[in-house]
């Protein structure tokens, strides 16, 4: 007998007495109103009369419960534990039916290798009946001791590596009560989503019904749980138009060209798979996923705030529900986001309001969907008046809706938070204990000049205290009254910088039209503005934007305009230069990217002897043949043996190994000067990784027994091996048609030792070789889900194109899998119209147009050390592209360009 059969005898027989419930505990009181069936007659002061096993019918309720907390809590007592949970800690979901908690436990279990347990299927297998059988066949008493008790068993027996999914079923009072202990020491996850979605869900309900009961519920769940998630539904965009993605796509456009898009069926949960293993990696602090979601760009592996001239683009709360917002637009040349809370004159009288937490849910949803720059939330601290003339100027926000509102943003697991350092000295204390791995930045905005300025005591004093209280950062600022204030600032940031106590970066600057020039030259996180936001949203001129500041950083001399290239044999094809190009123009940096076509690696000589060179990408034949006259290397083009980016050295210290690091290399990018040294990297891989990651279902996310395969042996072939080594695949095979050449391959991985640390010898990854297309695939692999071609698809010293196709028997994983097409010249490679072909059983495709900005991106990345527009270089490089041999293409690039939302990486 299992032990859970065991367990299930204890647990019936469990003394009731052994546990010390108070049936008049827990702040809830729910009272069912309308027919009263057989569960509505036991269901006083218990919230489970609402059944996840109910049918949609005999729902037709409504609840009314009377509340003993707002739907933002903000008793000092509420503040739940300080969100720090072991790395393996299980996770817990409860919401209400409907918000896709199976769905995003079933996500999580495939990525993440944990157990996935469902608390109606627990207490069938421990009671042997289903929960309904139970209650019929016992009486209530009973049932409810049961339902208690097979919760406390599924929590405690289950502590680490589970995905626990609560139906409403346990969300009765001693369940609650259960939960909120459980929640001291794991994270037990809200799962929130828009009436609309729930009731199509649903079904039975309409949709104000559903609004009522969320409303009804929001609080109860909340007050059991220590973070939130919100489940947006796909809308896919369709040349302008949205729809939700269980329609189905039967245009012909999507016949021409199976996109990656979520109209792609497999694709559907591509984006939500990304939310919320990204959530929750950083509330568990998982490094290793988070590295792998962070999709390897070079800027990415540093924390924003170790980076010079970051920029933070404020986004309105008020504007975001207010108005459609761009948010991919925006975020063009920014490394943060920050959502500010501006509690506008009437919000401020509905911050009581019930949904408003599901609203803030929302809009922290929102912009995850569209960024993948860290997160701050900015609660303001004074109540914004409607009109700027308003006698309510100076009216602060309470500090209990202050508390609500900043506790509903710990929720939801933000990179950044800030707190008002003026605020109730306990409340600053709880927010720090309770961030997990939020960091916190201590704010003080001063409407008035501080007495003596920058130079006075008083901005000494908040910077200490930001400083004792444990703040990670401090930002700090006062209006400008003349422009020698803006010198001020920096004075104040040298001071503390050389303090003898342990320095917290600072966020220094300037308000008002005389203060814009101090934002312009402040190290981090400058809170910038977009056009698009306007003074509707109440933001005034004195704010800049992202271009303004990229523009007065070259105009006053502290960047220089640098020369890029891409050197090759034959580039002349090349649409590297419209790409870059495009985006320097967008991010306000006055360089300039051309083609240096060379017959020869000497021409490389006239680049570097030029004090402007900012960089080159090296194209065919060089790749290799460039590393003997690098100083240094990316130990991933050493890995790969193989560069396609060079940028220029200009440290005096060649020796110093910090010259290696993206973090010092990046920071004299854009200075001119003698050039001392060539750094090599490569991009191809990061480009390669994320068009895999991108095409890759959430069926076939990358396990032990993932297969991968790589038709080819070039440089391209190498840089496909290692992304898939890095995502984590352990078997992969090559196809070549010189076998010898495939062996070399093969061997220059297995010697090495990538990814390995600790592994065991046979949980290395292992590259093998297919030596012919006819034979079957080698039965003790699965099939392969992850394949790249690196094979040219164009005649080369008159040698015809290959035109490869995967032999059927290689092609029979029944999740199907991604195929990786590097070459796009021309598109429609045969082995692309293959997989198109295959599309309804699960395959999709991807090309060069795909991998050609990716690889870009990272490429930006190194040159500038700026954050590469990512949907511009996308659109410039399909709109470049042109093939007149093949007429299909034009509809095929249309369609592409009309469906880039969402392309995140
Ligand atoms: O292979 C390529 C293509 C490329 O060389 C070009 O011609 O645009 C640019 C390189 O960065 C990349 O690795």
């Amino acid at each position: 007998m299992s032990s859970l059969g065991l367990k299930r005898k204890s647990l019936v027989e469990h003394d009731a007495q052994t546990r010390k419930y108070n049936s008049t505990e827990g702040a809830v009181s729910l009272a069912v109103l309308g027919s009263q069936t057989e569960s509505t007659r036991h269901s006083h002061g218990q919230m489970s009369s609402y059944n996840d096993r109910d049918t949609p019918q005999t729902n037709h309720r409504a609840l009314l419960y009377e509340r003993a907390s707002p739907t933002l809590a903000t008793d000092n007592d509420s503040w739940p534990s300080t969100r720090n949970f072991r790395l393996n800690s299980s996770i817990v979901l409860i919401g209400i039916r409907g918000t896709g908690k199976s769905s995003l436990a079933v996500i999580l279990a495939a990525a993440s290798g944990r157990q996935l347990i469902d608390s109606d299927q627990y207490f069938r297998q421990v009671s042997g009946c289903s929960r309904a059988e139970f209650k019929r066949n016992n009486d209530h008493a009973i049932f409810q001791q049961q339902e208690a008790l097979v919760l406390e068993s599924m929590l405690w027996d289950n502590q680490e590596g589970c995905i626990i999914v609560c139906g409403a079923g346990t969300m009765e009072r001693r369940g609650q009560k259960l939960l909120r202990e459980y929640a001291l020491t794991h994270p037990i996850i809200h799962v929130v989503r828009d009436p609309e979605s729930i009731q199509s869900y649903l079904k039975a309900w309409d949709t104000q019904k559903v609004s009522h009961f969320l409303q009804i519920a929001g609080p109860i769940y909340r007050s059991c749980s220590n973070l939130e998630f919100f489940n947006l539904s796909e809308t896919v965009s369709r040349g302008g138009t949205n729809t939700t993605s269980s329609e189905q796509d039967s245009s012909l456009e999507s016949q021409i060209d199976q996109r990656p898009q979520a109209s792609t069926p497999f694709l559907t949960l591509k984006r939500i798979q990304r939310d919320f293993l990204s959530f929750v990696a950083f509330i568990t602090d998982d490094r290793e996923e988070t590295g792998r979601q962070q999709a390897s760009f070079p800027l990415s592996l540093l924390p924003v705030e170790s980076r010079r001239n970051t920029l933070a683009l404020s986004v309105p709360f008020s504007a975001l529900c207010e108005t459609s917002v761009d948010i991919e637009e925006l975020e063009y040349n920014v490394d943060a986001v920050e959502l500010v809370i501006d509690v506008v004159e009437h919000t401020a009288q509905a911050a009581s309001d019930l949904d408003l937490a599901d609203k803030i849910s929302h809009a922290v949803a929102l912009i995850r969907r569209h960024t993948i720059v860290p997160l701050i939330y900015h609660v303001e601290s004074y109540v914004r008046p409607k009109r700027p003339a308003s006698a309510n100027q100076n009216e602060r926000v309470s500090d209990r809706e202050y508390s609500a509102l900043v506790q509903q943003g710990l929720r939801l697991g933000p990179s950044f938070l800030t707190i008002d350092l003026d605020r109730d000295k306990t409340l600053l204390a709880n927010v720090i204990r309770s961030c997990g791995n939020t960091k916190i930045i201590g704010h003080f905005e001063s409407r008035q000049p501080f007495p003596g300025g920058w130079d006075g005591d008083e901005c000494l004093k908040i910077y200490e205290r930001a400083q004792k209280l444990g703040c990670d950062m401090l930002r700090i600022c006062q209006p400008a009254v003349k422009v020698e204030d803006n010198d001020a600032v920096q004075r104040f940031r040298h001071k503390v910088q050389n303090l003898p106590i342990r320095p917290i970066p600072v966020i220094a600057y300037n308000t008002g039209p005389l203060g814009r020039m101090s934002r312009c030259f402040n190290p981090i996180l400058t809170p910038v503005t977009h056009s698009h936001f306007g003074k509707s949203s109440g933001l005034v001129d004195s704010d800049v934007t992202a271009v303004a500041v990229q523009k007065a950083l070259y105009s006053s001399f502290v960047y220089d305009p640098m020369q890029y290239f891409v050197f090759g044999a034959n580039v002349s094809y090349s649409m590297s230069p419209a790409m870059h190009n495009a985006a320097f123009e967008v991010c306000g940096m006055p360089h300039r990217y051309s083609i240096f076509q060379s017959a020869e690696l000497r021409g490389l000589n006239e680049l570097v002897e030029n004090p402007y060179f900012g960089g080159s990408s090296v194209s065919l034949p060089y790749k290799t043949e460039v590393i003997p006259l690098l100083h240094s290397m990316s130990p991933h083009a050493r890995a790969i043996g193989a560069v396609n980016t060079i940028i220029p050295i200009r440290n005096n210290d060649l020796a110093d190994p910090r010259v290696s690091e993206v973090s010092s290399i990046h920071l004299e990018r854009t200075r001119a000067g003698p050039v001392r040294g060539i750094h090599g990297d490569n991009t191809d891989w990061i480009g390669i990784c994320n068009c895999i990651r991108r095409g890759l279902s959430p069926a076939n996310a990358i396990r032990q027994t993932t297969t991968g395969l790589v038709i080819g042996s070039g440089g391209m072939a190498r840089a496909a091996i290692y992304s898939m080594i890095h995502l984590g695949v352990r078997n992969i095979f090559v196809y070549n048609r010189t076998i010898a050449k495939a062996e070399r391959l093969a061997e220059h991985y297995n010697r090495q030792d990538l990814f390995s640390q600790g592994r065991r010898p046979e949980d290395r990854p292992r590259v093998r070789i297919l030596s012919h297309t006819d034979d079957p695939w080698p039965v003790a692999f699965k099939q392969p889900t992850i394949i790249v071609s690196g094979i040219p698809a164009h005649s080369i010293a008159g040698e015809p194109a290959p035109n490869f196709n995967v032999p059927t028997q290689w092609l029979e994983s029944p999740t199907g899998g991604v195929v990786v097409d590097l070459a796009y010249k021309p598109l429609n490679t045969p082995l692309m119209k293959q997989i198109r072909a295959l599309s309804h059983r699960g395959w999709v495709a991807l090309d060069g147009l795909d991998v050609l900005p990716e690889q870009g991106f990272a490429q930006f990345e190194l040159f500038t050390g700026r954050r590469a527009p990512r949907r511009l270089m996308r659109t410039i490089v399909l709109q470049e592209y042109e093939d007149d041999e093949v007429h299909d293409d034009r509809n095929a690039i249309q369609y592409r360009l009309r469906n880039l939302d969402g392309q995140l990486t």
